[in-house]
């Protein structure tokens, strides 16, 4: 039996797949089996000469004693398991797993040892490899950029790398190892709920992909801050994980790419220098706004907007002005549009407003105005101050065309024909003006034949002088008389034919016919007139102008000195140092310079000053404000004094009201041309005036003897009469207003003294017009006519300033006469000053006219060596008999 046992015991011992050692306390080996022998390759003998520390690893040899005192002091059935390298017989350690146990006798003292012990080595380095790719896979995702983060499938954070730690310590996420434990997919949709809308998407496309409804989820995700905005990607994706589902997360922020994709977006489709949206953005805007349109029933309105003259700035002062200008205006006008509405750049020196859901049938001219207003605000570059005007084009959708690119045409062509029509204005868009092109077409037709069929006549506007009196020269103006068209005024064809070049050969013609003209007058004897002869931009840029001018003088015989060219200001700033060449060129030949229309264009001083300018013609623009009171008159005044200051004469042109030539001839300006005198008339009238003598009035005149003028206003007609009456043997010119508004007539069409207003009157009460005379007329002596009843007002008015002096009714004639006498006597010791002011002026400008002559001849001296000066000099001498020697001509 118990050999059976013993056998029993021998074959599970020596069959066991692990190795079994029996070993006294002190470890030595008294019975193993063939496992345990075969794993360390040892033979039977060897085995039995050792003891386990002598196999046990350096580093685990020590721990057997601690081992054997625990069991020792264990219960009965304990056992120890450890894992244990040992030595084999080549040398090599092997990794074990051990179980040993005590065995006992029957006094349950220790008798010995059995251990149970498996090789293990496999498994060990099956652990190790694990741990060294754990190792390297997680020195790989801390070395991403890409914040990464394994979650389990419920989004539980399993491991995060290194970029997502330090994102998450960034970004105040989690902190530090705050995100173990931490669930991805909870926290998302907490900020989800909190109103992050990328944070829901991302926790729905997290919990498909860990159910499996897809592998892989992508997408753009935002992040604001109060001081950023960040972008990132975000991809999960689902790995299996022996058994489990592992996700990743991972991250990217990418907002520096985007953030370069935006500023490249926005290149592409804004302007470089403004910042408004580009041709392409605004195609695209347009578009939009149509689809909008259609689907609301809006109207979309474009405006195409070109700057008048913007050319001359960038020539003259340079391309940084003419950016700072642009930049200037580009601000302007996104500040008048509403958030809905479009301003671009189109191009140069064009813009296009977008109005985009607009109900209206109609464009508010406001608006119109709104942008006109804010482009014409002044704008200043280094230190000066710069006007400009724009003209415009307006088309709208759906009316004018069905597509973006035809209506920005179509408003194109608008704006091109408000350029035709004189610029700073704007024109609707109709179909008319595909015709307006039609008969353009027609026009040209006739123009090419109109000089050669004799069409063309030369009508005269007299230029008269303010201190004489006397007609002193005349401007040519050309007429075209067309046998179907009939009189077609200059303004109609003179552009067509600077587009179209025959400018160079009408001009010519004016030229000859001109100088012809004055020519015959002065041999008839009806003086030594200067005429003036208008040259366009194409023609002052013809390369042998001042030849063909000079042979025209020498073959008409006029002195050049009684030959006036008026060129615009615009044509001189084209392109300054040609234009200073030829108008010295003009000046060595001894001709007269104008610049017409001057304050319309860039009236610099500075360059006013190199150009050897004898007149400046003041633009009627400004004439016509001149009698509006002290703040429109201002310019006017202004370019006179300025002038003066240069040496240079002034003609005011479009002088149309006895007011407005008088107080120009108050304002010392030389010489005025106007309705008021005389409009354009054909040679043989200006014979007839000549003849007669037409001269201005004597009390119009710069250095007269003023006539005393008084302004009576009264509703009531006996009162007015009465008044008439008290005066009547004082010389003084009584004009008579019966209300407050007559009143103000009156004073815009004449020179008024002193003004006698009545203060009871309906609508407007004598104090109230006195107010608004003052204001406008603040020379004028102010007095009112009133009842003791209305005391208190008058006294403000008094002490207001409005009111010089009250007079209460009913008057005394003496007493009336004796105030007024005081009332005149005061006004005419102010304007007495001012006249002497003025004379001052005068002689100041006479001053600098010989100085500014004496410049140019030497200037001319130097730069022409004497040749074209010859010329002038050669004719002054052969016209010496007939031609006054005044310069003022
Ligand atoms: N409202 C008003 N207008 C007044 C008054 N006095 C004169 N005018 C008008 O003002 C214009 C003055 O000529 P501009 O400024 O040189 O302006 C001229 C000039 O720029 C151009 N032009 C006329 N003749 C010629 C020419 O022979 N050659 C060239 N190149 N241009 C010419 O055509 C423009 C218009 O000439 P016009 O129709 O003759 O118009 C003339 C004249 O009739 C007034 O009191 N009130």
């Amino acid at each position: 039996m118990l050999n059976e046992s013993t056998q029993r015991f021998h074959a599970t011992f020596d069959l066991a797949p692990v190795g079994i050692v029996h070993m006294a306390l002190d470890g030595q080996f008294l019975l193993f089996n063939a496992q345990f022998r075969d794993m360390l390759g040892y033979g039977d003998d060897e085995i039995s000469s050792l003891t386990i520390h002598q196999i046990a690893h350096p580093d685990e040899g020590a721990d057997f004693g601690p081992t054997i005192a625990r069991l020792l002091a264990g219960p009965e059935a304990f056992s120890h398991r450890c894992d244990r390298r040992y030595r084999c017989q080549d040398g090599d350690f092997i990794w074990t797993s051990v179980a040993i146990s005590l065995v006992r006798d029957g006094r349950q003292s220790p008798k010995h040892l059995i251990a149970v012990i498996e090789n293990i080595t496999a498994r060990k380095q099956m652990e190790h490899a694990l741990r060294q790719s754990e190792r390297f896979m997680k020195s790989t995702i801390d070395a991403l950029s890409q914040h990464i983060c394994v979650t389990d499938e419920d989004g539980t954070i399993l491991t995060v790398n290194k970029a997502w730690q330090e994102f998450a310590l960034e970004n105040g996420v989690l902190l530090g190892a705050a995100w173990e434990r931490k669930n991805y997919l909870a926290i998302h949709e907490q900020a989800a709920d909190m109103g992050t809308h990328d944070a829901g998407v991302l926790a729905a496309g997290l919990r498909e992909v860990a159910c499996g409804v897809r592998d892989e989820f992508n997408m753009g995700y935002r992040r604001n801050s109060p001081t950023a905005q960040r972008w990132f990607t975000v991809r999960v994706t689902r790995f299996p994980a022996g058994g489990a589902t592992r996700l990743v997360i991972a991250h990217e922020d990418v907002t520096q790419t985007r953030q370069a994709e935006n500023e490249l977006q926005y290149l592409v489709h804004h302007d470089k220098l403004t910042g408004l949206p580009n041709r392409s953005l605004l195609q695209d805007r347009l578009r939009q706004a149509i689809v909008h349109a259609d689907r609301y029933g809006y109207r979309v309105w474009v405006i195409f907007i070109d700057l008048d003259r913007f050319k001359l700035v960038n020539d003259t002062l340079g391309h940084k002005a003419g950016d700072c200008l642009l930049n200037t205006i580009a601000t302007r006008l996104k500040l008048v549009l509403r958030g809905t509405d479009t301003a671009a750049r189109f191009g140069g020196d064009e813009f296009v407003l977008i109005l985009s859901e607009c109900f209206e049938e109609g464009l508010a001219p406001s608006i119109l105005h709104r942008v006109m207003s804010t482009i014409a605000e002044p704008v200043v570059i280094e230190e000066q101050e710069f006007f400009l005007s724009c003209s415009m084009g307006i088309a709208v959708y759906p009316n004018d065309a069905a597509d973006p690119e035809t209506l920005v045409d179509h408003a194109d062509r608008a704006m091109y024909r408000a350029k035709e029509l004189g610029r700073n204005s704007y024109q609707f868009y109709a179909a008319a003006m595909n015709e307006f092109s039609l008969e353009r077409l027609r026009l040209e037709k006739h123009l090419r034949n109109a000089l050669e069929r004799d069409e063309f006549i030369l009508h005269y506007q007299p230029q008269v002088d303010l201190t004489t009196g006397e007609i002193v020269g005349m401007e040519a103006l050309i007429r075209w008389q067309h046998p179907e068209l009939g009189m077609v005024p200059p303004d109609q064809f003179i552009g067509l034919a600077e587009e179209t070049g025959l400018i160079v050969p009408i001009g010519a013609w004016v030229m000859r016919t001109a100088c012809a003209q004055n020519k015959a007058w002065q041999r008839s004897g009806l003086g030594n007139l200067r005429i003036a002869v208008n040259l366009s931009a194409r023609q002052f840029a013809q390369e042998n102008l001042v030849e063909s001018v000079a042979s025209v003088l020498a073959e008409t015989g006029l002195a050049p000195q009684l030959l006036d060219i008026e060129i615009t200001e615009s044509i001189v700033m084209t392109d300054v140092e040609e234009a200073v060449n030829t108008l010295n060129a003009f000046k060595a030949l001894g001709v007269k310079l104008s610049i017409d229309d001057f304050g319309t264009g860039y009236s610099s001083l500075s360059y006013l000053q190199r150009f050897p300018i004898d007149v400046l013609k003041i633009d009627r623009s400004f004439v016509a404000d001149i009698t509006e009171g002290a703040d429109k008159g201002a310019i006017a005044n202004a370019i006179i004094a300025m002038a003066h200051n240069l040496g240079i004469d002034v003609i005011a042109e479009g002088v149309e009201t006895e007011a407005q030539c008088d107080t120009l001839s108050q304002n010392m300006c030389d010489q005025i041309q106007g309705y008021w005198f005389s409009r354009p008339v054909a040679a043989e009238t200006i014979e007839t005036m000549l003849q007669e003598k037409k001269t201005l009035p004597a009390n119009l005149l710069r250095l007269r003897a003023p006539q005393r003028t008084l302004l009576i206003v009264d509703d009531e007609r006996n009162v007015g009469l009465a008044l008439r009456r008290a005066l009547r043997s004082t010389g003084i010119r009584i004009l008579m207003a019966r209300s407050g508004r007559e009143g103000l007539e009156l004073l815009a069409e004449n020179r008024v003294d002193v003004i006698l207003a009545d203060q009871r009157m309906p609508g407007m009460t004598g104090v109230e017009f006195l107010r608004t005379a003052k204001q406008k007329y603040p020379d004028t002596m102010r007095i009112v006519l009133s009842g003791y009843t209305e005391l208190q007002s008058i006294t403000d008015a008094v002490n207001a300033g409005a009111v010089y002096r009250f007079l209460t009714k009913p008057w005394e004639d003496d007493q009336l006469r004796k105030h007024l006498e005081e009332a005149f006597a005061h006004k005419e010791m102010v304007d007495e000053n001012r006249r002497l002011n003025l004379i001052v002026q005068t002689a100041n400008k006479d001053l600098a006219a010989s100085n500014r002559q004496l410049r140019n001849i030497v200037a001319q001296k130097q730069g022409l060596g004497g040749q074209p000066l010859a010329i002038g000099q050669r004719m002054e001498r052969e016209d010496a008999s007939e031609v006054a020697t005044d310069d003022r001509q």
